[in-house]
């Protein structure tokens, strides 16, 4: 077996552009820090609006190419060269916004067999072997229908790549150690948009967001760690701009084709569901991990 990095760091994610938005100072951080990051994203995207006119053509399969050119082009920015589409590009179509007939497609993700979508991850967990897992909430974060599905695969395909009795064909059993969830303090998203809301006429934008449509937004105390991608600014915003069908970046702040102006967040931020802690300061400090990897042996950065 070929010698794997020290750290190894699996993001499962509904669309081309989730990754970006949600984890991409992260990601920058990881990758330049010489752990495995990789990527699985569920869909290519094929029913998302687009905002640039210039490819208001791009429909279907079609735009599920071009974003699939742009997640490409977004890796670059952020250094990570592993990015996979689950089951293969195109395997899992785009479900639509929820409550939309699209939701009904039986190519859609939506409709996919939970267990047969989560043994397609088995065999990447199996191959990767990473210590740390990333995806969403039970609810996706904003409750998109691949979002939701999104999350119920990754958990499934993580405890299922963890039975030895489980399709022994897809690789030697392999048990994630830690598994996040996508989460926004509520204190840090209400403090960034007062500061939107004092700067929204300078911007392109004709209205903000609001708190509560930012995905994974909880309370405080549901935080338990806290990554540091401010070095990774440029990076992230990068990645953001190349979405360019999905997003329009101004620096600090990003809006979706929806015109809602928000803020692009460069502390990173995590609900460890699954592991244990690895304490900053200690176990009596309380205080939220700064590392994804804290408290896994043999992954601290200097046996990376
Ligand atoms: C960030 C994200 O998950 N985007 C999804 C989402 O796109 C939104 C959708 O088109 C909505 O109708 C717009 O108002 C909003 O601005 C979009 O961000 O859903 C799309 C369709 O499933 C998906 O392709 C896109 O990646
Ligand atoms: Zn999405």
């Amino acid at each position: 077996m070929t010698e794997l990095p020290g750290r190894r760091l699996l993001l499962v994610h509904a669309h081309p552009d989730d990754e970006s938005i949600n984890n991409g100072a992260t990601m920058a951080r990881y990758a330049a820090e010489g752990a495995q990051v990789t990527l699985v994203t569920c869909t290519l995207g094929e029913r998302g609006e687009v905002i640039p006119p210039e490819l208001a053509h791009l429909t279907g399969e079609a735009l599920g190419s071009h974003r699939r050119t742009e997640l490409a082009a977004a890796m670059d920015a952020l250094g990570v060269h592993d990015f996979r589409s689950l089951g293969g590009s195109g395997r899992h179509q785009d479900s639509g916004m929820m409550g939309l007939p699209d939701n009904d497609d039986p190519r859609c993700f939506w409709q996919a067999d939970l267990d047969e979508a989560a043994a397609e991850l088995v065999g990447v967990i199996r191959e990767v072997r990473p210590q740390v897992l990333v995806t969403y909430d039970p609810d996706g974060g904003y409750g998109h229908p691949d979002h939701i599905q999104a999350h119920r695969v990754a958990m499934r395909a993580a405890d299922l790549a963890a039975e030895p009795d489980f399709r022994p064909d897809l690789g030697t059993a392999w048990t994630i150690t830690k598994i996040y969830w996508n989460r926004v303090p509520r204190s840090v998203a209400e403090e960034a948009f007062a500061r939107l809301k004092d700067v929204l006429d300078e911007l392109p934008f004709p209205a903000s967001a609001a708190v509560d449509d930012v995905p994974g937004v909880v309370d405080d105390t549901l935080i338990t760690t806290e990554i540091d991608g401010t070095a990774h600014a440029a990076a992230k915003a990068a990645a953001m701009r190349a979405h360019a069908t999905q997003i329009e970046v101004v620096e600090p702040w990003f809006a979706l084709s929806n015109q809602l102006a928000q803020p692009i967040f460069l502390v990173e931020y995590y609900e460890l569901v699954r592991g244990e802690r690895g304490e900053r300061g200690g176990a009596a400090s309380g205080a939220p991990e700064a590392d994804l990897f804290a408290g896994i042996s043999g992954t601290s950065e200097v046996s990376a």
